[in-house]
């Protein structure tokens, strides 16, 4: 097993709170694993994997990626280290309205020589962002719209293979399947956890829909890792 994130003795309050969010004694992911994250709304799914993104730093303890402690780095080289390894699809989105479908999707390559070289590397990264589209179901028509001109579930789909592309060692997913209907859901599925399979890419995957844990090779339950979601005192 090779371990691409781990987090131990995490602990992370939010400014003004009153108690922890996260407090979790440990929790890793090996290269290749699925997770499915869950647990019931405000139990802190988006703060950890924003701690495990290094987009938020631990109060205490440490989040590593590929061995590497996030908070030992300054805030710039975080950003390097994010988009070099880190495929996130958040729960907003996070595209940038005014750019097309094709170069949002093609954004990691643009800030990271890895991800190029990686997109690069069975022809070119424009013609892995079209592939990766068209798994993803995006009419080949759209992808020269700006992406605020999709729907909310197209903008799902590009955002999906924004994080696909150039195959990073972890891909997370903040309830990316929200704006889906049924076909839609099964088939991202299909195409996310493939292309994580085949690039033994390791998937955090936050979900409230319970139709879909079966199709992850690991559940955690939030509440059960935090000592802060279920209560217990550290
Ligand atoms: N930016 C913020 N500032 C202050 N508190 C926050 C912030 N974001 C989240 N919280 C608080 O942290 C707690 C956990 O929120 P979080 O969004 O991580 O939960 P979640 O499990 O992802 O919820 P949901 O399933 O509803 O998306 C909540 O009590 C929330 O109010």
């Amino acid at each position: 097993m090779s371990l691409v994130l781990s987090a131990a003795a995490l602990r992370f309050a939010w400014p003004g709170a009153d108690r922890a969010c996260i407090d979790i004694e440990r929790f890793e992911v090996d290269a290749g694993e699925a997770v499915f994250l869950h647990g019931p709304s405000g139990c802190g799914k988006s703060t950890l994997l924003s701690l495990l993104a290094g987009v938020l730093i631990a109060d205490a303890g440490q989040v590593r990626l590929l061995g590497h402690d996030w908070a030992a780095h300054s805030g710039a080289a975080r950003d390097r280290a994010r988009v070099a390894h880190v495929g996130y699809i958040f729960q907003q989105f996070n595209l940038l309205p005014y750019l097309s479908v094709l170069d949002n999707v093609l954004l990691p390559c643009r800030f990271s020589g890895r991800r190029m070289a990686q997109a690069s590397q069975d022809g070119s990264a424009q013609a892995q962002a079209r592939e990766l589209l068209a798994r993803m179901g995006l009419d080949s028509s759209l992808w020269q719209r700006q992406a605020m001109q999709l729907s909310v579930g197209q903008q799902q789909r590009v955002a999906a293979a924004r994080a696909l592309i150039g195959h990073p060692e972890v891909v997370i997913a903040d309830e990316p399947t929200s704006a889906l209907d049924e076909d839609r859901r099964e088939a991202f599925l299909d195409v996310l956890l493939a292309a994580c399979a085949a690039h033994r890419s390791a998937l955090v995957f936050v979900s409230h829909d319970q139709r879909i844990a079966a199709r992850f090779s690991r559940h955690v339950l939030l509440p059960e890792i935090n000592r802060a979601a279920s209560g217990v005192a550290a």
